[in-house]
């Protein structure tokens, strides 16, 4: 008896402890609509003075707000300013005129210090007891600041804004702007008049590229004239975008710095991108333009090879090799599959025979599934387990490893040559075989390869030391004990001993009757480009030289090549002190 009994007391009162809650919600509720309704039907001084709003994380939108507001004090039009932290969200029911610049975060979450305000918005008009017409007096606007990289959640802020405010009874004065920072197109073509009152002036989309249709040609623009009166935001946009490379560059470098570099003279596959690469130097540009890019890039290598004449070492005939690149690593810094021209500026290498070698970070898969062929797409793989990538990588995304896990799946659908790349760094990856593996079936990629840490001094934001830097043999076991795992899937094929590096291939493509065929034959490559037709990674394969053979004497050195040692004159300290 007493067993039964015991748990029937302690679920009753549990029941009561979540009625007696419930109540108290609904009763707290109550109150709320009661004040609601109060303020919003009786209160006879509704405030007159119009607020803008911004809900910004990284300064881009806080930017774009300021500049709104000048130029509505410009034209004698005076808001108050506000950051959405440090407003009310209960006030709405007063307000007249609410303007709102928000940005998009994370999971298509609202900025920290707009979270509250959204967070009030969405319980209020899902709360029947609100009611419709809480806003009822209030005229609104709402200008989104995304990026159309993230795809359905582009601007999700900015529209799940919209469309609260209307579910409250607020009156949309202006379509939901959606701006994108990949574009700079902005508030292009965006017309506010004010006549004591709000309308507007020509069709307001959402933004984006001529192309797509997205806004009003500059032409019609002029057309509608620009009464007094009238605020025009126009000028808003050329400012709005130079500040958006400042933001986007302050958090994560997408667009400033998807920009290549071009690679050395040599036919190198491999590109390291860390800082200390003394030939695959970075180049950056305020313009986006793909052309321009390209020829910067080739401009400024060709002026930097020219610079290595009469180098100590430095051959002349590699030098004039040098002078006509054939070879693009589009890496080093920043993310170039973020680049919104990235298939323009493929397609513009390739016409010049130039080759391409893309690294991606695996955080944008759906960048992955639009990439064209490039003669070889590589995806960083820095750690085999989440809680492994989280710490090497520090990702911004909460959803980093669904993000991981989808970019290996958009990887293994491509046709062209595709790489894992993993840096092993002692004591943080180099254990997590098996888990490892599980990675290899999800991307099936054509190659792993397989480096040790290079080791660039430790930082504030590096603690790495020797100590976690792998030998050529820790790097040599790893391989080999994660080509065992395969069962013959794939196998150790080639390793760089200098470098530190190893590499795996998929035994079924590149493995014909006992010879490895992992070299790149770059003129088969531009021909099926050019033809147009699809093609796989298998029709541009070329046998691999024996030196470069996995366990090969020269350890991937080319025979025909000499290393250069350079003199080292020390001084003798005994001779000076
Ligand atoms: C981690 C991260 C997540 C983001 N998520 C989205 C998103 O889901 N949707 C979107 O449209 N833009 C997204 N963006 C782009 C931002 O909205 C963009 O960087 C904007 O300029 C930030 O404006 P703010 O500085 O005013 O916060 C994201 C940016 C970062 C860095
Ligand atoms: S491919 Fe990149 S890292 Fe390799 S040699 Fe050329 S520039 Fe240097």
């Amino acid at each position: 008896m007493t067993t039964t009994s015991q748990p029937s007391i302690r679920g009753e009162l549990a029941l009561l402890t979540v009625l007696s809650a419930s109540t108290i919600y609904f009763i707290w509720k109550l109150r709320r609509l009661r004040t609601h309704r109060r303020l919003s039907l009786q209160n006879p001084n509704p405030n007159p003075k119009p607020k803008l709003l911004f809900l910004s994380q990284t300064g881009t939108s806080k930017a774009l707000a300021r500049r709104l507001f000048d130029l509505l004090q410009s034209n004698g039009l005076a808001f108050d300013l506000i950051d959405a932290k440090d407003y009310e969200p209960e006030d709405l029911i007063k307000e007249t005129l609410v303007l709102i610049v928000a940005s998009t975060w994370e999971g298509g979450a609202a900025p920290p210090n707009g979270a509250f305000m959204a967070n009030w918005l969405a319980e209020s008009a899902e709360d029947f007891r609100v009611g419709s017409m809480a806003l009822s007096r209030c005229r609104f606007a709402v200008f989104g600041v995304g990026s159309r990289a993230y795809g359905r959640r582009f601007n999700a802020v900015g529209k799940e804004l919209s469309r609260r405010f209307r579910a409250l009874g607020a009156a949309e004065v202006l379509s939901p702007w959606a701006g994108d920072v990949d574009r700079g197109t902005w508030m292009r073509c965006l017309r506010v008049v004010w006549e004591g009152d709000w309308s507007v002036e020509g069709g307001v989309e959402e933004s984006g590229s001529e192309a797509e249709g997205g806004g009003e040609s500059e032409e019609e623009e002029e057309e509608d004239g620009v009464e007094s009166g009238i605020v025009d935001l126009e000028d808003i946009a050329g400012k709005a975008s130079s500040r958006k490379s400042v933001a986007v560059n302050g958090e994560r470098k997408w667009c400033m710095e998807a920009t290549p570099s071009l690679a050395c003279a040599n036919k190198c596959v491999f590109c390291w991108r860390h800082h200390t690469n003394p030939v695959g130097k970075s180049w950056q540009w305020k313009m986006d333009d793909p052309l321009e890019i390209v020829n910067t890039a080739i401009e400024l290598h060709t002026k930097m090879i020219k610079q290595m004449k009469g180098v100590p070492g430095v051959k002349e005939e590699r030098l004039l090799e040098g002078l006509s690149p054939r070879h693009c690593a589009l890496s080093l810094v920043g993310e170039p599959i973020m680049y919104p021209e990235i298939n323009t500026l493929v397609d513009e290498l390739h016409h010049r025979q130039i080759s391409t070698f893309l690294v991606t970070n695996a955080q944008f898969p759906e960048r992955i599934e639009m990439l064209k062929p490039v003669t070889q797409l590589y995806v960083s793989v820095d750690a085999a387990t989440k809680d492994r990538l989280k710490a090497i990588d520090r990702p911004l995304f909460g959803d980093f490893w669904e993000r991981f896990v989808d970019s290996l799946k958009a990887l293994r659908e491509k046709e062209q040559r595709t790489v894992y790349r993993l840096t092993l760094v002692k004591g943080w990856n180099t254990e997590d075989i098996d888990a490892y593996f599980k990675l290899l079936d999800i991307g099936k990629p054509d190659f792993i390869e397989i480096k040790g840490v290079t080791y660039c001094g430790s930082s504030a934001t590096s603690k790495l030391t020797m100590e976690n830097v792998p030998w050529h043999s820790d790097v040599k076991s790893f391989s080999e004990a994660l080509a065992m795992k395969s069962n013959g899937e794939y196998e150790v094929a080639c390793e760089h001993v200098h470098s530190c590096c190893v590499l795996l291939a998929k035994v079924d493509k590149f493995k014909i009757d006992g010879q490895w065929f992992t070299w790149i034959d770059y003129e088969k490559f531009h021909d099926l480009v050019a033809s147009g037709n699809p093609f796989s990674s298998k029709d541009y394969a070329s046998p691999t030289p024996t030196w470069a053979v996995y366990g090969a004497v020269e350890g991937g050195f080319d025979p025909k090549q000499s290393r250069y040692r350079k003199e080292r004159h020390h001084r003798d300290k005994s001779v000076t002190s």
